[in-house]
């Protein structure tokens, strides 16, 4: 059974919400458009779409989610996804370092590390070891010295243990992070897993952020990922607000100087081809990563290794200054 005739499964109607349907080692991925449907109509199609779809040859498992043009507007934080095709590219210290240059620019920042297989923030913008306090049964988020609340899967559970979670546990578990008590935060990022799972999808259809960033290094495989990670934000009709190339280049640790050792300009062709804001790139560098793994992200200093993530931060606020006041927690 192919995605196509999966589709075809659906009465007319219902295909024609389908922004994308993916079949991959038996599990269906959907995302439909739920605009203009009433919650109670939204949640009996998503019943009626997992029945058709699952009784399919070949499917045991069908995830799907439901997205709306906007979000009902409400107040809190911006929310902006950082995601990436697969891990490893840099998307946490990006994430941190975005953060602590936004709030050098003034912003009100905090972050949600919703990477459940691998949470680092805790490290990197060292709060490790501090458990979150509930309050009327939410978060509170933990600071952090660098001025930027945190919530991450790691204050939730010990190290490893989050591996063994199925799907929707870990999309619930990144709920409870957002929808939490960010009171005086005005924009939230969140620190995706890589790929495109079910965290991606309770995401897009219970936190529609208001755009997203991704991150990929120059090589041909990750960015080919990046491409389906941004496909994803597409179908859930998120704005893309650009790409990142990290650990392009390689930076002189005596000098600064940058070289290309990959080849040069891969992720801006990308992005260039297919429509989506260049942000700009961060050069593979000692410094990023010892200043990650001691707790001062780099953009909190002022030596050259932090001027990248300033600039991809004075661009990042600038598209936030052309949305409107008020986020979707
Ligand atoms: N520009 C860079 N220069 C040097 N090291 C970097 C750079 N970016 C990231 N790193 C290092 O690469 C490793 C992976 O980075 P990071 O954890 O941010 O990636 P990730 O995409 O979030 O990974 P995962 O999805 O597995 O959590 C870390 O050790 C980090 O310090």
């Amino acid at each position: 059974m192919d995605e196509q005739a999966l589709k075809a499964r659906l009465p007319d109607s219902v295909a024609a919400r389908v922004q994308s349907i993916k079949l991959e080692n038996g599990r269906a991925t959907l995302v439909l458009d739920a605009s203009g449907l009433e919650p109670e109509n939204r949640d009996g199609l998503e019943s009626a779409v997992k029945q058709i779809i699952g009784e399919a040859d070949g499917v045991g498992d069908v995830r799907v989610a439901m997205v709306a043009d906007r979000a009902p507007p409400q107040p809190g934080p911006t929310l902006i996804a950082v995601g990436s095709g697969k891990g490893g590219v840099g998307k946490s210290t990006l994430t941190a370092n975005l953060a602590v240059a936004l709030a050098r620019l003034g912003r009100k920042v905090g972050i949600v590390d919703a990477d459940v297989y691998g949470p680092s923030q805790p490290t990197i913008l060292n709060n490790k070891g501090q458990k979150p306090e509930a309050r009327d049964d939410k978060l509170v988020p933990v600071p952090s010295p660098h001025g930027i609340p945190l919530l991450s899967m790691g204050h939730l559970v010990e190290p490893g243990v989050a591996l063994a979670w199925r799907g929707p546990m870990a999309g619930n578990a990144m709920a409870q992070l957002i929808d939490a008590h960010w009171d005086g935060t005005e924009v939230l990022l969140i620190d995706l897993p890589p790929g495109t799972g079910d965290v991606q999808l309770t995401m897009l259809s219970k936190f529609k952020p208001a755009g997203a960033v991704i991150v990929s290094t120059p090589q041909d495989l990750a960015l080919i990922d990046a491409q389906r990670a941004a496909n994803l934000f597409d179908s859930g009709k998120v704005p893309i607000i650009g790409l990142v190339e990290n650990m392009s280049g390689y930076a002189c640790p005596s000098c600064g100087e940058v070289s290309d050792p990959f080849g040069k300009g891969g992720v801006e062709a990308a992005a260039d081809a297919t429509g989506i804001p260049f942000l700009g790139r961060i050069p593979l560098a000692m410094e990023i990563r010892t200043a990650s793994d001691n707790g001062t992200p780099s953009a909190a200093g002022d030596g050259h290794e932090a001027e990248p993530f300033h600039a991809v931060a004075k661009q990042l606020a600038d598209w936030l200054d052309t949305q409107p006041v008020g986020g979707q927690v």
